[in-house]
């Protein structure tokens, strides 16, 4: 029976890794990993500035982070306070909405939003909570409304968002969390030793790295110091991996906005005021944007891919398959549907029943809360999975899972994909017995 590999490359869209001559690196959560650990202290250092700060109640000191209540992709709706899974399609998950702590009925979803469907008004009030660093944001926005209905006091959704936000905002742009991480690295950092021989391989092959970072130097430094001090020969610094290092970078206005780079000086912490025209060979550059980013260096890309989605030759081939596409959609829908008896309408209804038993057993096995990341419980993917498959062309767990593949493969979609491909499909016979 075939197993999801959580190694594996998943493609959404073809790329060649031999065409790929430039490839930049996220630090948080791609080179550097985190022990959950790191959600703990992120909920508790915001949870003493709303006390501290904004003048939450001190009962409020004593909550706890439970790793086991969030999963990645959830929205918290600033109107009504509930934290929910969607689905793919922009559905509440029926056992997938908590007000605070507490689950809501089926019946309660539907007197507070109609139906399961978050039609355009309610959509402008969610929150998409999709980052790893949004574990702890989740739990303590439901754990502070669960205190105010316990409390029996009135509150507004959104001005516990707000709180919350400039909270969680607060401990990472003071530095308290960085330094937090720094002084106990052991405990909140994962050492891996494979992504400097990824690093290593893709330099050997002539490929152009860069990194790009919101976070500050030091901190990136100090944590690549520690995970990579057992691999790398003393005498190298890890900045000779990338051809530019970008920090402070502040991504996502990095990709739109024209703020020039800066040239940070490592030694005295201060930024430089001559112009960065051109990136040197271990100097580290401060904020930027894209625009700046790819005049410098002239990584455009290729302009012909689009070209060549322009050529006639390609259009009628992608004509000619949305065609057999439409073929087989119609084909499916009119094979089947006999006459139904009572017998077989009881047989359905049994059916139904175990899928739904089924479906709440598999859900267990995920999050107990929640469910699956990428799964809504109908077996369907999510609204997390939707975010995915429109904007990561391949997506992987880690950077180093590309050791196990050839650096001049061709990644494509697999053919019988649905949504998206990492899911396999369990076929019925293993459930045949005797
Ligand atoms: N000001 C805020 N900073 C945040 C928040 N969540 C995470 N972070 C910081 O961003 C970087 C991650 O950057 P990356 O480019 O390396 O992925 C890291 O320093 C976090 O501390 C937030 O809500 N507000
Ligand atoms: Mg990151």
């Amino acid at each position: 029976m075939p197993k999801m590999n959580p190694k594996g490359i998943y493609v959404n869209k073809n790329v060649r890794l031999d065409q790929l001559q430039v490839y930049g690196f996220d630090y948080d959560y791609t080179l550097a990993h985190y022990s959950s650990d790191l959600q703990t202290l992120i909920y508790d250092l915001a949870k003493e500035y709303l006390v501290n700060e904004l003048r939450y109640p001190e009962v409020c000191t004593s909550f706890k982070y439970d790793p086991t209540f969030p999963i990645r992709g959830l929205y918290y709706d600033k109107s009504k306070g509930c934290l929910m899974k969607l689905d793919f399609f922009g559905s509440i998950e029926p056992d997938g909405c908590f007000f605070g702590r507490r689950r809501l009925s089926h019946t309660e979803i539907r007197d507070i939003y109609g139906t399961r469907h978050i039609g355009r008004d309610h959509a402008r009030s969610l929150v998409g909570l999709m980052d790893f660093f949004c574990f702890s944001e989740a739990c303590l926005l439901a754990d502070i409304v669960q205190y105010f209905v316990d409390a029996k006091l009135e509150f507004d959704a959104s001005y516990i968002y707000e709180d919350v936000i400039r909270a969680i905002d607060h401990v990472h742009r003071s530095g308290l969390v960085h330094r937090g991480i720094l002084s106990d690295p052991h405990r909140y950092l994962v050492k891996n030793g494979k992504i400097l021989r990824y690093l290593k391989m893709l330099r050997e092959r002539g490929k152009k790295l860069f990194l790009l970072t919101n976070s500050p130097y030091y901190f990136v430094d100090g944590g690549m110091r520690f995970m990579l001090e057992d691999s790398l020969d003393c005498r190298d610094s890890w900045t000779e991996l990338f051809d530019v290092v970008i920090a402070k970078a502040n991504k996502p206005q990095f990709y739109t906005s024209e703020h020039p780079f800066r040239c940070y000086d490592t030694k005295n912490d201060t930024l430089t005021f001559t112009k960065v025209d051109e990136f040197l060979p271990d100097k580290i550059y401060y904020h930027g944007c894209l625009k700046s980013f790819l005049q410098i260096t002239k990584w455009n890309g290729p302009e012909s891919e689009i070209q060549i989605q322009n050529e006639d030759t390609y259009r009628s081939e992608q004509a000619k398959l949305h065609i057999i596409q439409e073929l087989l959609g119609k084909l499916h829908a009119t094979a089947s549907s006999s006459s139904r008896t009572t017998a077989f309408n009881s047989l359905l209804e049994e059916l139904n029943e175990e899928r739904q038993k089924a479906r709440s057993k598999m859900k267990m096995m995920f999050n107990r809360s929640f469910g699956a990341t990428f799964l809504a419980s109908t077996g369907q993917e999510s609204a997390f999975a939707y975010n995915i498959h429109q904007y990561a062309d391949v997506y992987t767990s880690k950077p180093e899972n590309f050791l196990l593949h050839s650096p001049e493969a061709w990644l494509h979609v697999p053919f019988d994909v649905k949504i998206m491909p990492h899911h396999v499909k369990v076929p019925s016979s293993l459930f045949k017995t005797g």
